[in-house]
């Protein structure tokens, strides 16, 4: 056994090694951890912990992610306890710019996404709804990937955990793990938060035992249980994170991890005897595994392919490890410290990073199903098309950090980035360029820009936008987009290119230069933020005169000043985004003074965005 146990941390550890160096291994004692179990654990003998163990060696950069070919990302499966809501969909959306960021560098990407359909609180919510768990899972799975589609979410693998390839791969893993000596039986009894799905330490509860999460009372449970043995990979996870401190992001979260390890690490169930709705334990059928063992397992079973062997080994096989867990900060326990302790178990390589980002709350709260106090996509998406909702919460919030939606906000933020700043300025250039130009570009980008210092600007603010996407700093990344409009539209205003054109001569070939090199200014923003805004994105690159199939083939290395060319005919300026104006008795309401709640609701209505009286 002790062989083997060498032989799977090994595994886990080899992989993080720089430049081959062999591992300096260092016995060390694993703590036993016998807290209320009735049984005692099966021996185990010492083990090895890798030393020279390093995750990320790419950048010094705090959340740059690894430059490898293949880039794995994934959301967390989510419980289809309830259909999904804007907290879920906040991580989707930024694992989707993620990932659409990635290919533009050219890199094969993998984004997976899914749902986690099996355990007790999806058994209720079934029975509740008055359907069986199967036909219940169907119809909320589907409401999932109905958002997605609305919100423009290009994912490249949907897995639910009731897809029988997931259940083999699980059983494999769970023979894996057994194996290695990890699982044993004894009995538990402590308090159960149904709705986080876990045992909780009674010290991080509130009052009445509610679950701080949930603000729901846990309840006591004793159980007959499988166990793993997570206590036996403190040490290794020590290890790990004091030598790769950028596996847990952002760093503070690091903190929170270390912490968690440092107070002692339980050995923790891994079967329910008293939930059927799961995947029952091999070789006893009593008892089913328990709902995070198994999902979290879906990062694995969604990497195979549909005509390959639908075995654990093929699937890792086609692209793990995974680069990238895109998790909220509630379940930052389970993939910072369960998953990879379950996977050095079973010998497997762990996950590059793992970043939590903050909550939407509401009134403070964390939005969520159980606590039923969620913000609805579905309408979001409907009132103000997928790029605003997209643009708004990565712009608002800050990655990592908890925001608070407020409709108001909404509206200013993008009426003032994406129709003003970005929308409108598009729409004035081209209708000068049609009334002046004949909508034709009069010389290559290049040649117009030479000499002039907002080429520089924006090849640098480019380069922030880049950093900021590579660090996962979404919201400095629409920021610096944003900036590169702001540059064009006071050079635009500096210019006045519709002064110049009347005055006719040298300055209206001066000012015909002026547009292209404003126009090019938009076909930079619109690669840039097309991680974010697809479609808005899409819209610009049109008017531009470029196909939908050129837009589709775009890379990162199209942000570089230089690709309009003279002669290039561009469409008739029609607005690329709708300004959302608020209904009248909205503004009535505004104009009142404030008492209580706000009770109005906006309406969405396209504004023509039309030049200035100066400009026509
Ligand atoms: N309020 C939120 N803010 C940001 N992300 C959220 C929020 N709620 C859920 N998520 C995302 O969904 C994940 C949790 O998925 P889950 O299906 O458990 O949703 P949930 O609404 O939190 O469910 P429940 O309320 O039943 O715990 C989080 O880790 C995060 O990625």
């Amino acid at each position: 056994m002790a062989a083997r146990i060498n032989t799977s941390l090994h595994n886990a550890l080899s992989f993080l090694k720089p430049f081959n160096t062999p591992l300096n291994t260092k016995p060390f004692s694993f703590r036993r951890n016998s807290f209320r179990f009735s049984k005692k654990l099966p021996y185990y003998s010492q083990f090895s912990s890798g030393k020279r163990a390093l995750y990320c060696t790419s950048s010094s950069q705090e959340s740059t992610v690894d430059e490898g070919e293949t880039f794995v990302l994934t959301t967390p499966l989510y419980y289809v306890n309830a259909p999904p809501h804007m907290g879920s969909a906040y991580t989707t959306i930024a694992a989707d710019s993620i990932a659409r960021f990635q290919r533009l560098l050219g890199k094969k990407v993998i984004f997976i996404t899914g749902t986690d359909e099996h355990g007790e609180k999806i058994a209720t919510s079934a029975a509740a709804n008055g359907r069986n768990p199967p036909e219940h899972c169907d119809l909320i799975s589907q409401s999932y990937r109905t958002l997605w589609k609305d919100l423009d979410i290009a994912y490249d693998k949907f897995i639910r955990t009731t897809d029988p390839k997931h259940e083999a791969i699980v059983k494999e893993f769970y023979a894996r793990v057994f194996a290695n000596g990890d699982i044993y039986r004894a009995d538990y009894e402590g308090l159960y938060c149904v709705n986080c799905e876990e045992y909780k330490d009674e010290k991080e509860l509130l009052e009445n035992n509610c679950c701080p999460v949930h603000q729901m009372p846990c309840v006591a449970r004793k159980e007959d249980n499988y166990f793993f043995a997570l206590s036996k990979y403190q040490k290794p996870l020590e290890d790990i994170l004091a030598q790769n401190p950028r596996f847990v992001q952002p760093s503070y979260r690091l903190n929170e991890v270390q912490s968690w390890i440092k107070s002692g690490l339980r050995d923790f169930s891994i079967s329910r005897a008293l939930v059927d709705w799961g995947i029952p334990v091999p070789d006893d059928d009593k008892q089913t595994i328990y709902v995070w063992f198994d999902a979290l397992l879906g990062y694995i079973s969604a990497l195979t392919e549909d005509n390959k062997q639908q075995n654990l080994e093929t699937a890792v096989s086609f692209g793990w490890p995974a680069s990238l867990h895109l998790i909220g900060k509630d379940i930052l326990r389970f993939h910072a410290v369960y998953w990879p302790a379950m996977l050095m178990s079973a010998g497997l390589e762990l996950p590059k990073m793992v970043f939590g980002h903050g909550f939407l709350t509401k009134d403070g709260m964390k939005m969520g199903k159980s606590l039923g106090n969620t913000l609805e996509p579905f309408e979001l998406v409907q009132k103000f098309g997928p790029d605003a909702v997209r643009y708004f919460f990565l712009r608002e919030v800050e990655f990592g950090n908890d925001g608070d939606y407020s409709e108001d906000r909404f509206i200013k933020i993008v009426n003032a980035h994406l129709a003003n700043t970005i929308g409108n300025l598009l729409n004035r250039t081209l209708g000068l360029l049609k009334k002046n130009c004949e909508s034709t570009l009069v010389v290559d980008s290049t040649v117009a820009a030479e000499g002039v210092p907002l080429k520089d600007t924006v090849e640098k603010l480019v380069e922030k936008a880049r950093t900021n996407y590579e660090n996962l700093s979404l919201s400095s990344a629409c920021e610096a987009v944003l900036e590169i409009g702001n540059a064009g539209n006071t050079y635009m205003d500096q210019r006045a290119p519709w002064f110049l054109f009347k005055q006719g001569g040298v300055s209206a070939e001066e000012a015909a230069k002026d547009l292209v090199i404003i126009l090019e200014v938009m076909r930079v923003i619109a690669v840039a933020l097309s991680p974010v805004a697809p479609c808005l994105s899409l819209r610009i690159y049109s008017q531009l005169g470029y196909t939908e199939d050129q837009f589709n083939s775009i890379t990162w290395s199209d942000t570089k000043w230089g690709g309009l060319k003279g002669g290039q005919v561009m469409e008739q300026a029609s607005p690329v985004f709708a300004r959302i104006e608020l209904n009248p008795e909205k503004e009535e309401d505004e104009k009142k003074p404030k008492v209580g709640k706000k009770t109005g609701k906006a309406k969405v209505k396209v504004v023509e965005q039309t030049p200035t009286v100066a400009e026509a």
